[in-house]
């Protein structure tokens, strides 16, 4: 990779012209042979490069890891003290371990990825000579690109052409406001001044442009501060407990070890076979096959969710999208059919009048923005424009909520139709639309058909009760101002919009979606609380809320909450579910405070005005088709926009964290019980409990029953609940079942002991297989509520499950006994075992349901 071509000068202060030249393209974008050579020449437009997927890679960084380092040292210890065949055991082990690991994992992260990759953010390019829309990352200095409101800007680009653009920049330079952005030469040295230049990360607000790339991936001005919408992100409360786990089961291993090792030493013990196999016990108590586990479950789950058609971009979302209780939506799209069209047109005093809509249209067009509602005045009055030019615009801002533009009328296209007559009489206009309450008290006049009447506070009283009577009929309603320019003043620097003339109201209709309301339900039943998050109007907001079915009584605006303090907010979010009038940044407050009460929040919305808050929530939903900078925030994207696909998402989040929960509650109990037995034994014999390699192969075997977990069944009761982590709970089940089991170990020695007079191999051999088989069997019960019976594991389970028992429970029969230390068994023995698994089982299955809900029966 070699870097991009220096620059005397910044892009900036260069013509197009001598870009082009030194880029060595043109204004008609390169061809795609072209784009192959120069993505090797500068590397992809990625903040990093990809990681590599080598397997020997793979290998290599598995044999780096800690764990595995104390495996080769042990291995290394056992050769030296000329322990041949211990070494080899243990190397063969890690091998098998290793193998196992990276075949598993590279197969569920690729199909993982595959996915990820469908829905990785495009850019629109110019390539031999069509527009073409490529991944983000295969975009190269030379190409043209497109950008339109509600993308993210690939890369860094010197802008060729420019109609109502605006770029937010506020991440990069600090600029709050969007900056508009149109083609020329700008002498200044600060990017923040630089008007014809566009960078990487920021945001399309309005409009459209062409583009020459000058620059990608790191190679940018901002470098990585464009990570600052890339898809770095806060641990998930998933991400949390498992380290937690981890961290919880790492200090009771040490703390074991420790007491084993000083036991041993106590007891005068030689000091390098104490060490070996205080070293195994590590080994065996650590859950290491947990990564593997849960990627390949995660992964799984993702390839079930795609078929359910919900796109998973960061796999441990898949569990709190089952964990989430939560979810808050926008409206549009989501609860309506986002079919948007102008519904009637009315003038100051509520009479049918399309002057307001007219205007409307025009500011539509000139203004850039490329909304729903700016659509459908597009459309209802397509040839509005015609014949304005724009002068200056100020862009729509959904803090603001209202935006407006500066427009001259050129009189010599004025003779086409009739319908332009009244407005072609105005030569420059400041025509402002937005949310009534935002428009309204600018207005100091108000137009009733020709005549301008003075707007007093009679007038806003009936305004105020004519806009709750549209609301109440569940139209959106937008407010249209105006204001003469007198002809001879130049364009301003700010527009002042203040002294306007009410020019009417505009209503739309969104009807609701019919599916909506079963969809609503069905996520009630499986736990899951909806609320709505909209910058509507409240009235709207709520009938709409009643026609969903939802608790509509009491609703919150965004004034009201910029009144609360977080603390009172907090208390309020838990009971209100309707919300309107909000801002970006106030949808993000709401899905906080929901948070701060411990609630697994989730935020399903398409608008650059959602994307603050599908970032800050714990699963970020978007929708294909979503602005690009809702759905980089986006940790799954929906190919569906419908409730119907949330749900179907969250029943397989469910079952992908109860196989998850299999193996931890699996793995902390038996561990647990492991820890005990081997601590007492140590205490209690005269000799090793069992061999360093014997417990290394007994945590071999132990995981390889596992690894058909991911591909088990769940039973249809697991999945109606949110599926929460619970520290308590595990702690819980492991305190019950760990100590039964090394009930039973202990009474194996018991017996062994005193009953049969074991010797140590035999010993060995004996509390090997014992341990095995209750191991391995006990999953069958613990992996369901129900009877081991009434709830078939997977064949994938199954058979893992039973080859590993077999291959424990044969091998002391084998030539290759000797090799483990293993000796032939005694038949009286083995009966005596099965007998004392058995009675485990038993009361394994007895004691389970208590475990797992602290309640009998
Ligand atoms: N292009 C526009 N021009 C003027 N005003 C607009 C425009 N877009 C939105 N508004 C105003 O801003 C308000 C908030 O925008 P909008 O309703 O799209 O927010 P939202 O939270 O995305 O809503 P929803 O929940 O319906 O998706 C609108 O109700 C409208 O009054
Ligand atoms: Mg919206």
């Amino acid at each position: 990779m070699s870097p991009a071509p220096v620059h005397t000068l910044p892009f900036w202060q260069q013509t197009p012209e001598a870009l082009y030249a030194q880029l060595q393209c043109g204004a008609a974008g390169l061809s795609a042979s072209e784009v192959q050579n120069r993505l090797a020449r500068y590397g992809p437009n990625s903040d990093a490069p990809p990681p590599s997927r080598g397997l020997l890679r793979a290998i290599g960084r598995r044999l780096l890891e800690p764990l595995s380092l104390i495996l080769l040292g042990a291995g290394a210890v056992s050769a030296v003290t000329g322990d041949n065949v211990g070494g080899g055991i243990i190397v063969t082990i890690l091998g098998l371990s290793i193998g196992l690991d990276t075949l598993q994992e590279g197969r569920a992260t690729r199909a993982a990825e595959m996915l990820r990759q469908s829905v990785a953010l495009r850019a629109e390019v110019l390539r031999d000579g069509a527009f073409r829309q490529v991944p983000v990352q295969d975009i190269v200095p030379g190409d043209v690109i497109r950008v339109r409101a509600g993308d993210i800007i690939p890369a860094d680009a010197l802008v060729l052409q420019a109609d109502a653009f605006t770029a937010g920049e506020a991440a990069l330079t600090g600029e709050p406001y969007p900056v508009e952005k149109h083609p020329g030469v700008v002498d200044a040295a600060s990017p923040a001044e630089a008007r014809n230049a566009l960078f990487r990360g920021a945001v399309a607000q309005t409009g459209e442009a062409l583009a020459l790339v000058v620059g990608t991936g790191r190679n940018t001005v901002f470098g990585a501060a464009a990570l600052v919408l890339g898809e770095a992100q806060q641990p998930s409360p998933f991400e949390r407990d498992m380290h937690a786990f981890g961290l919880m089961t790492a200090r009771l291993t040490l703390a074991l070890v420790l007491l084993v090792l000083t036991a041993h030493m106590l007891f005068g013990r030689p000091v390098l076979e104490s060490l070996l196999f205080a070293v195994a016990l590590a080994v065996g108590l650590t859950p290491e096959l947990l990564p593997m586990i849960t990627t390949v479950t995660l992964g799984r789950g993702a390839l079930r969710m795609a078929a359910r058609k919900v796109i998973v971009k960061r796999l441990a979302s898949i569990h709190d999208l089952g964990a989430m209780t939560v979810l808050c939506t926008d409206k549009t799209g989501t609860l309506t059919r986002a079919e948007i069209a102008l519904d009637r047109s009315l003038d100051a005093d509520g009479s049918p009048d399309p002057r307001a809509a007219q205007l409307a249209a025009i500011a539509a067009d000139l203004g850039g923005d490329r909304g729903a509602l700016d659509t459908a005045l597009q459309a209802a009055h397509p040839e509005a424009a015609q014949g304005w030019t724009l002068l200056r615009r100020q862009a729509f801002d959904f803090n603001r909520r209202l935006g407006s533009v500066l427009a001259e009328h050129s009189t010599a296209s004025n003779a086409n139709g009739d319908e332009h007559e009244t407005l072609s009489q105005t030569e420059r206009l400041l025509i402002v639309k937005g949310a009534p309450e935002a428009v309204l008290p600018l207005c100091t006049q108000r137009r009733v058909g020709d005549q301008l009447l003075p707007q007093g506070d009679a007038e806003r009283a009936q305004d105020a009760a004519r806009l709750r009577q549209l609301a109440q009929q569940g139209l959106r309603v937008l407010a249209v101002a105006s204001r003469r320019w007198a002809p001879q003043d130049a364009a301003p620097q700010e527009l002042e919009e203040s002294g306007l003339v009410f020019e009417g109201l505009c209503a739309f209709a969104d009807p609701p979606k019919p599916s909506a309301p079963a969809a609503i339900a069905r996520l009630a039943a499986a736990g899951v609380r909806l609320k709505i998050l909209s910058g509507d109007d409240p009235v709207v907001v709520q009938r709409l809320a009643q026609q969903m079915g939802l608790r509509a009584e009491q609703v919150l605006t965004g004034a009201d909450i910029a009144q609360l303090g977080n603390e009172a907010l907090a208390v309020q979010v838990q009971a209100v579910d309707v919300y309107g009038r909000l801002t970006p940044d106030q949808k993000a407050r709401i899905v906080h405070a929901l948070q701060a009460r411990g609630t697994v929040t989730g935020f399903l919305g398409d608008g650059i005005n959602d994307a603050p808050a599908l970032k800050v929530a714990d699963v970020g939903l978007s929708v294909e088709g979503a602005s690009g900078v809702a759905q980089a925030a986006a940790d799954m994207i929906l190919l569906a926009s419908d409730l119907e696909v949330v749900a179907d998402g969250v029943e397989e989040g469910r079952r992908t964290f109860v196989n998850i929960l299999k193996y931890v509650r699996m793995g902390a109990s038996s561990n647990f019980g492991n820890m005990l037995s081997m601590a007492a034994a140590s205490l209690l014999l005269p000799f090793l409990p069992m061999l360093p390699t014997q417990v290394l192969l007994n945590n071999l075997l132990y995981d390889f029953s596992e690894i058909g977990i991911p591909f088990d069944t769940v039973r249809p009761e697991a999945l109606a609940r949110p599926q929460v982590w619970d520290m308590h709970g595990l702690l819980r089940f492991a305190g019950i079942m760990g100590p039964l089991s090394s009930l039973f170990d202990l009474a194996t020695f018991a017996g062994l002991l005193w009953l049969y007079r074991a010797t140590p191999e035999a010993f060995h051999t004996l509390w090997f297989m014992e341990s095995m088989a209750t191991q391995i069997l006990v999953i069958f019960i613990i992996r369901t509520r129900a009877l081991p019976w009434q709830d078939r594991p997977h064949p994938a389970l199954t058979a893992s499950s039973l080859v590993a028992l077999a291959v424990a429970l044969v091998l002391p029969f084998t030539p290759l006994a000797g090799w483990f230390g293993f000796v032939q068994p005694g038949w009286d023995m083995l009966g005596g075992m099965a007998l004392l698994v058995l009675v485990y089982l038993l009361c394994a299955q007895w004691l389970k349901g208590f475990a797992l809900t602290g309640k009998f029966g």
